[in-house]
């Protein structure tokens, strides 16, 4: 379980979040949605010790992360929002492969890993090419990738769909999907809620740093027209 315990944080004395509490439980599937701004960003850089809270505490699987950045940094498997600053090596396969060799696994678990991580985001068999001749929709879908190798007990996602084409995204969705079947805890944040409703198990918002909505997706929905967050059309 990832816990947000009354979380206050500020930039330069700009409050921009505001006592935040929130829990995704093992298994569960939250979106995080929230206008440009609210502070989503800021909210999941606290996960895994990126970003510690003025007061409150992030809790991993009940450990605070600032007792155990390796803990939570092993737990939480997390996607930033510029997948290029995440890369570590030059080729698609030997970046996904990176994190499965620094836990020491055998090199057929690694290969497993990889292999079944390029298919989840559509891009088996590709593992040769290069990461800085990719269009950034294709960064992101490695990013992702590297992500699942590690087989994290949580996964958090900043804006993951960003230039990714709609088969991409719903290969990425139906991975996250199953994921989120087998116990991994998902927080995914974006801004545009197309696809993601029918999927997730609750929907928080947020505004000024402050979370307004935590909700089912149905319950959810007629308060984030109000917010102004992108609705699905039905
Ligand atoms: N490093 C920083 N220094 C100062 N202010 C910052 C910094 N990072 C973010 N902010 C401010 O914090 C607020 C929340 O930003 P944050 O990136 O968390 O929002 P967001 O909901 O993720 O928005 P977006 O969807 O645009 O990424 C914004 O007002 C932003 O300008």
């Amino acid at each position: 379980m990832i816990e947000f315990r009354s979380v206050s944080y500020a930039f330069d004395d700009i409050s921009v979040l505001e006592d935040v509490s929130l829990a995704i439980a093992d298994g569960e599937f939250v979106v995080l949605a929230g206008a440009n701004g609210s502070g989503k960003t800021t909210l999941l850089r606290h996960c895994n010790g990126l970003l510690e809270p003025d007061s409150g505490t992030v809790l991993v699987n009940e450990t605070p992360v600032s007792d155990d950045l390796i803990a939570a940094r092993s737990s939480v498997g997390m996607v930033f929002q510029h997948p290029r600053d995440q890369f570590v090596a030059a080729t698609i396969g030997a970046d996904v492969a990176f994190g499965p060799e620094n836990l020491g696994l055998a090199r057929e678990e690694i290969d497993r890993r990889v292999g079944e991580s390029l298919e989840a985001v559509n891009m088996a068999g590709r593992d040769d090419e290069r990461i800085d001749q990719l269009s950034g929709g294709e960064q992101s879908r490695v990013a992702i990738a590297g992500a699942l190798a590690m087989e994290p007990t949580h996964l958090v996602l900043d804006e993951p769909f960003t230039g990714l084409d709609d088969p991409a995204r719903r290969s990425v969705l139906s991975r996250l999907e199953s994921l989120a079947a087998d116990g991994t805890g998902i927080l995914l944040a974006t801004h545009d809620l197309r696809d993601v409703v029918g999927i997730a198990d609750r929907i928080v918002a947020m505004r000024d740093g402050r979370v307004v909505v935590d909700d089912s997706p149905e319950d959810a929905l007629e308060d984030l027209a109000r917010l102004e967050v992108r609705v699905p059309d039905t």
